[in-house]
């Protein structure tokens, strides 16, 4: 039987006149990596808050590992780690001086502490830096010493927003690795992004906009999903012809990559190879289609299908 970490029905968050959560179901398989995808300000902050009994709902039920949320927070505290997007520790304290300080927060046993300390500094590449202070560290070092410092207290849930929002491509491919590790232990994972390959490599994602989520699945699935749709132009006359297909209602999007136009057609357009040859301005244009990216899969989600 499926084991769910988090079960969210009919969330919905008010701040005044704005709803920034409406109505969200979601529900989180244990030991998985889910992913929340969207543009700024749908929700996924307020959405993460919620679930680890920081805001209240307006409306609607939690249920985290067995608890619910808010009345429950805080049981789960002790079961939850959480990360967030503002660096939150001590950036005048050595990463081991951070990390004492927070197994105090913990409450860990004493005995256990520094024996725990060394088992993430090792972890999370760590034992080098140990003495460093944090300002003297680089971005991925320092989230780093943050991912060290909420997993110390061995949660089995792991709230991550925006983890790696000021760390570059390589350091943030390191971070997934540990956070691949963390998973294969049995770590439940809940992870917002901006990033497109960092939302690829989670084992399913839920895309938010305005507060709803408007699309629920593995990435692949999402991905396979608009097979057919997307059609690269090469040749000559792209500028005028993006501009011809943006006023299109069966066009969701067009980019110009490189030398090529990447469409992507609504779903009710049936042969979109053929209709997208009906609107090219030029013999020398050559449509072929492509496999759709999770880009596509976002501009799909987020643009209200124009087509639709
Ligand atoms: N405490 C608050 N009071 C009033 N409005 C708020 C509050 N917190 C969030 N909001 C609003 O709620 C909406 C959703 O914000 P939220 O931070 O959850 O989005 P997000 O998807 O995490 O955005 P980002 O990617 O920019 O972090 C935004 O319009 C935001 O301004």
């Amino acid at each position: 039987m499926t084991e769910y970490a988090i079960r969210a029905r009919g969330i919905s968050k008010r701040f005044g006149d704005l709803t920034a959560v409406d109505h969200l179901d979601m529900e989180v398989e244990s030991g998985r990596i889910f992913g929340f995808l969207g543009p700024n300000g749908s929700g996924k902050t307020t959405t993460i808050r919620m679930l680890c009994g920081l805001l209240t709902p307006s409306d609607g039920d939690v249920e985290v590992l067995g608890l619910k949320v808010p009345e429950q927070a805080e049981q789960l505290r002790q079961r939850i780690g959480y990360m967030t997007q503002k660096f939150s520790l001590y950036t005048d304290l050595s990463t081991r001086e951070n990390l004492r300080f927070m197994a105090d927060i913990y409450g860990l046993d004493r005995r256990d502490r520094w024996r725990r300390i060394d088992e993430v500094l090792a972890q999370f590449t760590l034992t080098d830096l140990r003495d460093r202070r944090l300002d003297a560290m680089s971005g991925g070092q320092r989230q780093r010493v943050a991912l060290a410092a909420a997993t110390l207290h061995r949660p089995t849930l792991l709230f991550l927003d925006e983890p790696t929002s000021a760390v570059d491509p390589e350091n943030r491919r390191d971070f997934w690795e540990k956070l691949f590790d963390l998973s294969e232990a049995g770590t439940t994972i809940l992870v917002s992004t901006h990033y497109m390959d960092e939302a690829e490599r989670c084992h399913r994602l839920a895309i938010l906009e305005r507060g709803q989520v408007r699309r629920n699945d593995a990435p692949d699935a999402l991905m396979q999903a608009l097979d057919g749709r997307v059609i690269e132009v090469n040749g000559p006359g792209l500028r005028q012809l993006r501009q011809h297909l943006m006023a299109q209602p069966e066009v969701v999007s067009a980019a110009q990559q490189g030398s090529s136009l990447r469409v992507l057609l609504g779903e009710p357009v049936a042969a979109p190879l053929d209709y997208l040859r009906g609107q090219l301005n030029d013999p020398a244009q050559q449509p072929r289609a492509t496999r759709p990216n999770l880009e596509d899969v976002f501009m799909a989600a987020t643009s209200g299908e124009r087509a639709a």
